[in-house]
């Protein structure tokens, strides 16, 4: 079995660069099927387990997609397959993203229902729901979700109950080639939807309002492929932050974007770390004591749920008690129990956790339930006495590239090992007793 073991009390400084969001990417990729004309060209893109998935969700449609030094690069001119299975939905929610592109484009989308995970249930009802405004048909059934329509779906005024950030994306996708007129309200307003709605103007559609709560969008008969450079990953970016922080370092988060983070940095703020915006990121030093906080998971520009469990490390580490609220899933606290195999004093009390702190972190065998969870019990590990090991690794490379090697060169005391390479080479060198 892979895990990352880590080392505590090293403090990390230098440089470390970000790549492009994960959470834009795969929109992005998805959206690129639209195009009956020309190619698109997508840059910054990172080597994440999620993209190779979207890659092969896409060739498995017919899509022509190829990979190479962080570019995509897809021809979806031929006629495509309008489904999408369960093997491939399996790995990767987002695979849902390409119910709205197919439907706008040939009327017809079968993909796998994604069922629940291990930071709650995550129905699609509301992306449904916008696809029924549009006069599209939904069919649920033997673990498929199918949309259809006679003709072009035609615009309609859409209200989201809650402003989901992949119905908002998947809705856009379908009004981009609808007839007339969406108005999409109470949408989501994340830096990834502003980024989807710069590509799709830039394949020929008509969108206003990304970044607000209202979105308009006038549909056009034909869409082309387009060339776009995908905006940085604030949450990589984030995880670095605390990990510059939690260790009392100094680290300039090469590409960081102070407008997508305003939550973050001033959260961080609050708990004593100084932030510094430099021409190519933000410059984070750690304080000597880090002060305890509350902060409330809300949809941007609020608090970010992905920040939530590394927030909880940083936390552990703070002086007095800190109060975590999540609002945005109904689940998202299964570190907990990981975090207290590390002596955390947690409580948990409805939707929200109690830390107090400064707790005496203790290396530990631990699982990263989600992929968040995992960076969460490294930045942990970083300030735990002794080795922590990490494992379910498969979590932690969706969201991820490189993090080891971007932590060891910080500094870190970290490396990812193979159990099964280990026992090869305690037998014939006796060198890695210690860590397996
Ligand atoms: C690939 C991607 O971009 N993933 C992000 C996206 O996920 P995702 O797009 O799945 O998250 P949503 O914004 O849709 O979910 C937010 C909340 O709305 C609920 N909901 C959503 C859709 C729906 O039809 N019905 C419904 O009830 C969900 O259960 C959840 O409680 O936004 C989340 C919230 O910021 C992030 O944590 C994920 O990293
Ligand atoms: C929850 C996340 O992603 P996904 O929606 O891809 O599961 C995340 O990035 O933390």
């Amino acid at each position: 079995m892979e895990k990352i073991i880590v080392g505590g009390g090293r403090q990390l400084n230098g440089t470390v660069k970000i790549e492009g969001a994960k959470n834009a990417v795969l929109p992005v990729i998805a959206a690129s099927i639209i195009a009956s004309e020309g190619k698109s060209v997508i840059h910054e893109v990172p080597a994440l387990a999620d993209v190779f998935t979207i890659k092969e969700v896409l060739s498995n449609m017919n899509a022509d997609i190829s990979f190479a030094n962080n570019t995509v690069t897809v021809d979806a001119t031929q006629p495509l397959k309008t489904e999408a299975p369960f093997e491939f939905v399996r790995k990767m929610r987002a695979s849902v993203l390409v119910l709205g592109p197919l439907l706008a484009r040939y009327g017809h989308a079968k993909v796998a229902l994604p069922g629940g995970c291990a930071i709650g249930s995550r129905p699609i009802d509301l992306h449904l729901k916008g696809f029924e405004a549009m006069g599209a048909k939904v069919h649920v059934g033997n673990g498929f979700v199918e949309v259809y329509t006679n003709g072009r779906l035609k615009g309609a005024k859409i209200y989201l109950d809650v402003p989901s950030v992949g119905a908002t994306e998947n809705i856009m996708m379908a009004a981009a080639l609808a007839d007339g007129k969406t108005i999409l309200e109470n949408c989501a307003k994340e830096p990834e939807i502003v980024d989807l709605a710069n590509f799709l103007n830039k394949m020929g559609a008509k969108v206003v309002g990304a970044g607000t709560e209202i979105i308009k969008i006038e549909g056009v008969k034909t869409l082309h492929g387009a060339e776009h450079t995908i905006i940085p990953d604030r949450i990589e970016a984030g995880t670095f932050m605390v990990a510059a922080a939690i260790t009392g370092g100094n680290v300039l988060v090469k590409g960081a974007e102070l407008e997508h983070m305003r939550s973050l940095v001033s959260k961080m703020e609050e708990m004593g770390v100084k932030i510094i915006e430099e021409p190519d990121g933000l410059r984070v030093i750690g304080p000597k004591t880090l002060i305890a906080t509350d902060l409330k998971t809300l949809p941007h520009p609020g608090f970010p749920t992905d920040m939530q469990s590394q927030m909880m490390a940083l936390m552990l580490n703070a002086k007095g008690t800190s109060v975590i609220t999540e609002t945005v899933f109904e689940n998202r606290f299964m570190h907990v129990e990981e975090f207290r195999r590390m002596n955390a004093k947690l409580k948990i009390e409805g939707r929200s956790v109690i830390v107090e702190g400064p707790v005496i972190l203790q290396g530990a065998e631990v699982a990263a339930t989600d992929l968040r969870a995992g960076a969460a019990l490294i930045l942990a590990g970083l300030t735990a006495e002794g080795y922590t090991r990490v494992t379910e690794l498969k979590h932690l490379d969706r969201g991820y590239v490189n993090l080891t090697e971007k932590f060891a060169q910080l500094g870190a005391d970290i490396e990812r090992v193979d159990d099964e390479e280990n026992i090869i080479i305690d037998a014939t060198t006796h060198e890695h007793s210690s860590v397996s």
